[in-house]
């Protein structure tokens, strides 16, 4: 009868879900041991033990589905059996998942070991995108130095990966249809639970894009102002090129030249970083006593001895930064290449946000230890960073000895939050945008190029420094793509760490509406233990519950909506507004003149 079987059910799905940790701690450090020393040999023994691991998932799968677990009454039981009903790459034939999975390994190791010439010494070509080209877009103001370094880049990590890409996006399609997915597109939206992912996306767009365009054009009258009208048009979109970063996806670092009060005192934090002699490690320490003051979980002893916060000089790696989940319940890592600048302090709290979620649901269910979506996961570093980026707080650390806060100083610090946080999403959009279109055959391997840049002249505003043809393949010259990991996250991330934030203010007692002392943009929730633990209670769900019961837990709403973040910036937008229509700037962008397609 249907209670014995779902007490059955029960019983048989803790086990499966003890051996599936044990297969996930396997293939974690398999993955780890070959992204930490990229070596041929190593990726034969990481695909070795992903194939035998798909094996053992596909045998687990055929029992799984006797279960008639659609019918239990238990919700958490039924969800863990939906869950495991869903077998993954491991349902392809072995030969076509050893494929996908060389494939995939053959783009990712191109893009972590490609090495360019150096521009104008044709002899140096040890030149590695971290920390080497990142640090030449971050400071370079030559726009022709910035020209070679983009166009050697983007032969070399992107369209050295067309093939494989092909290949891979043919067989993880079949993968997806043995899932009962149309295509991976569907399959990567299934992540969010929710029936009109993609309508959300563009409803948020739709909200934040005003903004954006007025950020844009008063970025490209500064631009211009200092480049020249030859080099940055008055109504054109901006040359990818110049906005201090690889793909243009935040442009932090042209702040120093563009900000709106260029008199107020500069709040330069990787100078100050520098001479103060911060290490890598004092960037992880001060990050972990940040959660700490929140009352929330310090880093065990093994994430200090384990983790890679340097780029060695001894052997490749994958310097893209990442966090781990072993799955065993102690061991945690974070693999990064940390350079002493703000970026890498940003991108330190970020990867400690993915292991402090990792700590707080790690009593979970394994199946349960993930995010409440993907989103999620990337946004509990960046809650943190927002308060750890605000002045007070930056004073409080001795990063700045700080302006009094008048309304200039304001402007020029939500500027520099700006030029992160919004315009990263016409770039996040895009990405996936891309591959959705890819994934579902919209978009063909004649018309990737051409597709990939007339979205990134639509949504960003950007072009290429130079002409493109379908000889080049841009999009795989960000690693995301190189790597297969869905872009979408970031997305909702950028817009839900608004909404995380502003509630965990308010807990706080940091920001109160209509209170001018306690405005949201000067909020700094460190050593607020209520706050902590509101968000604690949000993490330690995991993927549990279906995500708007999470983000409920602490923000009283459910749905993701961009008015946290539009409120955050609402003086800039107005103070943007006042400033290009004083200065005349054409707001938006006319069709580029530079032939792609
Ligand atoms: C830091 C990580 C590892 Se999950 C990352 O990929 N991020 C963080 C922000 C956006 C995105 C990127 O670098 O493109
Ligand atoms: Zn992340």
């Amino acid at each position: 009868d249907l209670e014995a079987s779902e007490q059955e059910g029960r019983e048989y799905i803790i086990h499966l879900d003890k051996m599936a940790g044990l297969r996930k701690n396997r293939a974690a450090l398999a993955e780890w041991a070959y992204t930490s020393n990229i070596t041929k040999e190593n990726e034969e023994k990481r695909i070795q033990v992903q194939l035998e691991i798909s094996q053992q998932e596909k045998l687990a799968w055929e029992e799984t589905k006797m279960y008639r677990w659609q019918d239990f009454q238990d919700f958490s039981l039924r969800r863990m059996f939906k869950k495991y009903s869903q077998l993954g790459v491991a349902a392809l034939p072995n030969d076509k998942y050893k494929q996908l999975m060389f494939s995939i390994s053959g783009m990712e190791s191109n893009y972590a070991t490609a090495k360019i010439c150096a521009y104008k010494n044709e002899t140096k070509c040890d030149l590695s995108l971290e920390p080497d080209l990142t640090e030449i877009f971050a400071k370079s103001q030559d726009p022709e130095e910035l020209k070679y370094y983009w166009v050697e880049w983007h032969k070399a990590a992107g369209a050295r990966a067309r093939q494989n890409f092909t290949e891979y996006v043919q067989l993880d399609n079949e993968a997806a249809k043995l899932n009962n997915f149309d295509d991976v597109a569907e399959w990567w939206q299934s992540e969010y639970e929710v029936p009109d992912f993609e309508q959300q996306l563009a409803k948020i767009w739709e909200n934040v894009k005003p903004l954006y365009q007025q950020l844009h054009a008063y970025v490209r009258k500064r631009l211009r102002d200092k480049y020249g009208e030859e080099v940055v048009s008055a109504r054109g979109p901006i040359p990818a090129h110049l906005l201090g970063n690889m793909w243009a996806q935040t442009w932090n670092n042209i702040e120093s030249f563009t900000r709106p009060y260029p008199d107020k005192k500069e709040v330069d934090i990787t100078q100050a970083m520098q001479d103060q002699n911060y290490t890598a490690l004092k960037m992880f320490r001060m990050s972990d006593e940040f959660f700490r003051s929140l009352n929330l979980t310090a880093m065990p002893e093994k994430f200090w001895k384990n983790s890679i916060i340097e780029k060695p000089t001894d052997r490749e790696i994958v310097c893209h930064a990442s966090a781990w989940d072993f799955y065993d319940g102690e061991d945690f890592r974070i693999k990064q290449c940390s350079t002493i600048d703000y970026e890498y302090f940003q991108t330190t709290h970020h990867e400690m946000g993915h292991v402090q979620y990792f700590l707080q649901y790690k009593d979970q269910m394994v199946v349960f230890r993930d995010g409440a979506n993907p989103g999620f996961h990337e946004a509990v570093g960046d809650t943190i960073a927002l308060s750890v980026s605000s002045p007070k707080h930056l004073r409080r650390v001795g990063l700045t000895s700080g302006d009094a806060e008048d309304e200039q100083t304001e402007i020029n610090q939500l500027y520099k939050m700006g030029i992160d946080k919004i315009v990263f999403l016409p770039f996040a959009y895009t990405l996936d945008l891309f591959r959705y279109g890819v994934f579902r055959g919209a978009t063909t391997p004649d018309d990737y190029n051409c597709h990939y840049w007339r979205l990134r002249e639509e949504l960003q505003g950007v072009e290429p420094p130079v002409t493109r043809t379908e000889d080049d393949f841009d999009a795989a010259a960000k690693y995301h793509v190189s790597a297969d990991v869905e872009y979408a996250r970031y997305y909702v991330s950028f817009i839900v760490q608004f909404q995380f934030h502003r509630a965990l203010c308010q807990i706080a007692g940091e920001y109160v509406p209509e209170d001018l002392t306690k405005k949201l943009v000067d909020c700094d929730i460190y050593q607020s233990v209520a706050a902590g633990n509101a968000l604690s209670n949000m993490l330690k769900m995991g993927s549990s519950r279906p995500w708007p019961d999470a983000m409920e837990a602490l923000t009283g709403q459910r749905a993701m909506r961009a008015d946290g973040l539009l409120e955050y910036f609402r003086p800039l937008h107005d103070w943007l507004q006042a400033e290009n229509q004083r200065t005349g700037e054409y707001i938006g962008w006319e069709s580029s003149k530079i032939q792609y397609c």
